[in-house]
């Protein structure tokens, strides 16, 4: 068998595709160092994103065509760059995503505040932006509802660190319980505070949670923020899901790509079998019909409610259940679905 070189890997390289992205490993340039000795190769390999879905997918192809031409022993390192697709509105922040739903009390903000997390968990640098300013949770859901929001000599609001990420919420604006009244302008002012007057860093993703609906606030973020996209929550149940629809179709009228759908309280496990107590498959075919990804399946558990209730969000409270395991893999679809936007902005070689 001829001797395994640089070129011989390189050219082996070209035989392995991104499986989201459809292209060659080289071509993509994610071939960051090769170094080959006799019959050993060791290489590094530069993912979009630490959230890489396919990571075992790409290394086993790696192998195979590394094994084919020769090579005995093949050692790979990820590494990864998340790459933005197109700028946001915030400087320093690759990627800004909303959570959306159409019905109240879905699990909107339980699925944001997992989402960001497991970003985190993956190695990503990632904020939570709570503005759902009409039912703000993410104070409780971070354990953090004592908390006051300080600003730095540039008088730019500092957000709150908790599990790995950076958090502002309204509740932690405001004195606690008390109720705010928003009208158009006003709001429209806060959002763009909430952009602009905030020393959120360098951020990955920046997820933000809405409030329920069409409203005000989803229009005035995705004029101001340039979205690089939604991901719409709804429980497998008609009405929820009619609504899901309608927050979908409202996002694509403002030119907001639609990243995907979640469906969570998918089912319940008891004594060994699922009860889906709110239907099933609703919002798979949702995703379908409106050719998007269907980003995963969350089912209902106590662990989800009570992680929210004391402040730690099951993906860390309960990593090694199955919903913590559910919500790793959606985090993981969602990084991937942005690693795939970004490449569509890329010229063709
Ligand atoms: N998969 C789940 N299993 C068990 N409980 C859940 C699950 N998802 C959400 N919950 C619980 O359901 C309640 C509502 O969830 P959440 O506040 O996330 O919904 P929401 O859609 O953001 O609501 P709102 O419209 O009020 O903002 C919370 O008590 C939460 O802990």
């Amino acid at each position: 068998m001829s001797p395994v070189t640089e070129a011989s890997v390189l050219e082996a390289l070209r035989r392995v595709n991104d499986p989201e992205l459809h292209k060659d490993l080289v071509s993509l340039g994610m071939v960051e160092a090769i170094v080959v000795e006799d019959r050993r190769v060791g290489l590094r390999i530069n993912l979009t994103t630490p959230a890489c879905p396919l990571k075992g997918q790409i290394e086993r192809e790696i192998q195979a065509a590394l094994r084919a031409i020769g090579a005995e022993e093949v050692e790979v390192e990820f590494k990864a760059q998340v790459r933005p697709a197109q700028t946001t509105a915030i400087s320093g922040v690759k990627y800004i995503v909303a959570v959306a739903s159409g019905k109240g009390g879905v699990g909107k903000s339980t699925v944001s505040a997992n989402l960001a997390v497991a970003l985190a968990l993956e190695g990503a640098k990632v904020g939570l932006l709570d503005a759902d300013i009409y039912g703000p949770s993410q104070a409780q859901m971070f354990g953090v509802q004592a908390e006051r929001i300080r600003v730095n000599e540039s008088k730019q609001m500092l957000p709150l660190e908790r599990h790995g990420i950076k958090l502002l919420s309204i509740a932690n604006l405001i004195p606690p319980g008390q109720a705010m009244i928003w009208r158009g302008p006003i709001l429209h002012g806060t959002i763009k505070q909430f952009l602009s007057e905030v020393a959120w860093g360098e951020l990955d993703y920046l997820i933000v949670d809405l409030p329920p609906g069409t409203g005000d606030v989803q229009l005035s973020l995705a004029q101001l923020a340039k979205l690089s996209g939604a991901v719409i929550v709804t429980t497998p149940q008609d009405v929820a899901r009619i609504d899901a629809e309608r927050a979908l179709d409202g996002f694509k009228k403002v030119q907001v790509p639609i990243l995907g759908v979640v469906e969570n309280m998918s089912w319940l496990e008891q004594g060994g079998s699922r009860i889906h107590l709110f239907g099933q498959g609703g919002g798979r075919r949702m995703a379908e019909a409106h050719k998007t990804a269907f980003l995963g399946e969350i089912p209902l558990a106590v662990a989800v409610r009570e992680g929210g209730d004391a402040g730690v969000p099951v993906v860390i409270g309960a990593p090694d259940s199955a919903e913590a395991q559910a919500l790793r893999g959606i985090a993981r679809n969602l990084a991937g679905q942005l690693s795939v936007q970004s490449y569509l902005f890329l010229p063709m070689t």
